[in-house]
């Protein structure tokens, strides 16, 4: 960190990447991408498109139009994936692995999650799969929730790990796996007791609001995302992984616009746009935990040794100023308004 004045604290990272990211297709895709390319290098993309990006094929048509709508004064490395289905074939996965293509396959539970539903019901049907990539060394990305009826929506990350996740992996030796957006200390604390090819991204939004934020005082359908906010303790949990300068902890934002209307409704859809505060708002949480000198290990440098790719060469620069920073409310997208995610309290930080 360097003191630029008496007002002014300034920290430069290596620039970050985001591990786990939405940006949709089409018009929505035109307008958020801009958002995420202004402070970041290069985001894992999700694949739950409609239809999914499940073949090497369609995961190349989806990064050529990610790139045809970044602006043309911006640079950025959509890090693509494979949507797993109970049809994947390993040939495939392997072949978009070795073309550079692909930097990691997604698993959802059918139904977990928003676009979810040509998920993996039946783990057996994806055994020759997960083995081929435990071979070549390609990372399985998890959202880690079961969608059993009986199991209570606020369980559903801890059970996903003792029924799905750990089977998995005694099954498959060698697999990597990124357990995504976890939300509780049952699964910070699986990733530091596990030796070897685990990582976790953790959300800027799972670092600011538990579940007394989605639901006192009326329900707030912009803090509505899955996994949904759990307890304070488990929060707590969660700054106390990011902040501890381990490395099988990073950033993936889960950064996933949905416009207003379909937030705001009977049945509104979960997930939370952070793509535009993400730095500020990070910045602000890991200086109130004492631990700004470990942002740049948490945005920056983790998820690159993860993924075995080079930290960015490029850096950016936060600024603390001494008055609250104005954010916008929402983004205008040819499809309607997004709702940018508030933290609820003042942020100083702003990126230089
Ligand atoms: N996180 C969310 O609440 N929503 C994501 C899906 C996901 O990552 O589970 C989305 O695509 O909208
Ligand atoms: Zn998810
Ligand atoms: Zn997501």
């Amino acid at each position: 960190m360097c003191y630029a004045s008496a007002m002014t604290v300034q920290l430069t990272i290596p620039r970050p990447d985001d591990w786990h990211l939405h940006l949709r297709d089409g018009a929505m895709l035109k307008a958020v991408l801009p958002e995420t390319a202004r402070d970041f290098a290069r985001a894992i993309i999700m694949p739950n498109l409609v239809p999914p990006v499940v073949t090497g094929d369609q995961a190349a048509a989806y990064r050529d139009r990610i790139l045809a709508a970044l602006p043309d004064d911006m640079t950025f490395e959509p890090l693509m994936t494979l949507y797993l289905t109970e049809d994947t074939d390993p040939a495939d996965v392997a072949a978009a692995h070795a073309s550079g293509l692909i930097k990691a396959v997604k698993l959802y539970p059918a139904g977990a999650t928003t676009n979810s539903a040509s998920g993996v019901s039946d783990f057996d049907k994806v055994r020759g799969v997960l083995e081929t990539m435990a071979d070549i060394g390609l990372p399985l990305c998890t959202h880690g929730e079961v969608t059993d009826s009986d199991i209570d929506i606020f369980d559903r990350e801890a059970v996903f790990i003792d029924r799905v996740l750990d089977p998995i992996r005694k099954a498959t030796p060698g697999l990597r796996v990124v357990m995504e957006h976890i939300t509780t200390r049952n699964a910070a604390d699986y990733v530091t007791s596990q030796d070897s090819d685990l990582g976790a991204t953790i959300t800027t939004h799972h670092l600011i609001i538990n579940r007394n934020h989605l639901l006192v005082g009326g329900i707030k359908p912009h803090y509505y995302c899955l996994p949904v906010a759990k307890r304070e303790e488990h929060r707590l949990a969660l700054r106390a992984a990011a902040t501890s300068g381990d490395k099988r902890f990073f950033l993936g934002t889960d950064s996933a616009p949905h416009t207003d209307p379909n937030k705001l409704s009977a049945c509104g859809c979960a997930g939370c746009f952070t793509a535009p505060n993400t730095m500020p708002l990070l910045a602000h949480v890991f200086e109130e935990d004492s631990a700004l000198d470990k942002l740049a290990g948490f945005a920056s440098e983790n998820g690159p040794a993860f993924y075995r790719l080079p930290v960015n060469s490029a850096r950016l620069t936060l600024e603390k100023q001494d008055s609250p920073v104005i954010f916008p409310d929402q983004i205008s997208t040819e499809e309607g308004l997004v709702t940018v995610f508030d933290p609820g309290f003042d942020v100083f930080w702003k990126v230089a």
